[in-house]
């Protein structure tokens, strides 16, 4: 005989665990008894930090992308509801969440590609530097489970100050025997979607059309627009020159001093992570041609990381391009930018050997 609508009804509630509801299966079907095999063809990326201010926007964004089958939401806080949000939302990835230190591992196994944005954000009148403290801590430990889960994923560091955390799990890396340099990448990608939309406002292009380099690091004047190189081919006056590179190199100060300290850029930000993992994951995946900035492990300078545009494979950042020619403006940007960097990579490179 058929069971009864209530009967039924309360076999299949008897399979929901209170953790399962917190991570978004609430269904009255328990997962395990749908028809869905899950297993599309893609990428699996885990997000670490996943219920902050970029982490959200940037699970949704990622939700979306055709090139992920799996999205792992990790945090110490919040990824509860943020998986069950982001788990409704029809595209193909299939979202899973992960809550605390204990749940790390689970987060991180298997994975293809991680994205770091945890870590404290910065308050009007500080510096990105000022963030070290906190975040070098988050990192290591982050570095080290990917270390141990997932030795083999390429790595996109969002958390600041970026010209130091690289470094420091670069070190973490080497430790732990599994560095490779060209699978990890400092996300600076943010700079130059704001360099493409100032310079396009000031010469009233579309940002889509222009292309601008932005090398060095991301903090202050280590971060140095290459207003000589940008596409389409166009000239500025010393006037514009001046104030793009401010501009720039000040875009993250200005969005902290608006936000007066409910934090730093998270949507534009989000947006710039997204469109930096895609391209990895393009890499990854095989495609030719694909070329971003980012801050790595380099030999274009005498400095041991630096940003400039790669070349992204299978690999990671298989090629690290050289500078090209810069005019005087920039090579005096360059001097400085280098003076600064040395300093952050070193404070880094000591928080690990210490
Ligand atoms: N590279 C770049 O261009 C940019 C970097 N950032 C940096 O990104 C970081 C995050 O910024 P927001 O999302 O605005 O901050 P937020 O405070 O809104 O979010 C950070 C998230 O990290 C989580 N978290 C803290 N400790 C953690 C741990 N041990 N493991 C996993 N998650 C942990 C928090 O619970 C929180 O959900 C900051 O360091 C900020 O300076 C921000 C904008 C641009
Ligand atoms: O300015 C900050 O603190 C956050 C950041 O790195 C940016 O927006 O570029």
């Amino acid at each position: 005989m058929q069971p009864s609508t209530a009967e039924r009804i309360a076999r299949l509630s008897a399979h929901i665990s209170p953790s399962n509801l917190q991570m978004g299966e609430s269904s009255m079907l328990e997962r395990a008894n749908c028809r869905a095999k899950g297993g599309a063809p893609g990428f699996k990326v885990a997000i670490l930090g996943a219920a902050g201010g970029i982490g959200q926007p940037l699970a949704m964004l990622m939700k979306m992308n055709p090139l992920v089958s799996v999205l792992h939401l990790y945090d110490v806080v919040n990824s509860p509801g943020v998986t069950a949000d982001i788990s409704h939302m029809d595209t193909g990835a299939v979202v899973r969440g992960f809550l605390g230190q204990k749940e790390l591992e689970a987060a991180l196994t298997g994975m293809d590609l991680v994205v770091i944005p945890a870590g404290v954000p910065r308050k009007p009148g500080m510096t990105r530097d000022d963030l070290f403290n906190i975040n070098a801590g988050i990192v290591r430990t982050l570095c080290e489970g990917i270390a141990k889960c997932c030795p083999n994923a390429l790595v996109n560091l969002i958390s600041n100050p970026v010209n130091s955390t690289v470094p420091i799990a670069a070190e973490v890396f080497k430790k732990a025997g599994i560095y490779d340099p060209k699978k990890l990448l400092g996300v600076t990608m943010l700079d130059v979607v704001r360099a493409n939309t100032f310079v396009a406002e000031v010469l009233g292009l579309d940002p889509r059309e222009v292309d601008v380099p932005v090398v060095g690091g991301h903090a202050g004047v280590t971060i140095l627009p290459l207003l000589s190189q940008v596409k389409p081919p166009c000239s500025f006056t010393p006037e514009e020159t001046e104030f793009l590179t401010k501009r720039i190199q000040d875009g993250g100060t200005e969005v902290v001093q608006a936000k007066a300290g409910a934090g730093s850029a998270t949507l534009s930000m989000a947006y710039a992570a997204v469109k930096f993992a895609d391209l990895c994951l393009r890499g990854l995946r095989g495609d030719a041609g694909i070329v971003a900035c980012a801050y790595v492990d380099s030999k274009v300078t005498e400095l041991p990381f630096f940003a400039s545009k790669v070349r992204l494979g299978r690999g990671g950042a298989e090629e690290v391009y050289q500078l090209g020619p810069l005019n005087e403006y920039e090579r005096i940007g360059l001097e400085k930018a280098k003076q600064e960097l040395a300093t952050s990579i070193q404070k880094g490179v000591s928080f690990i050997k210490k």
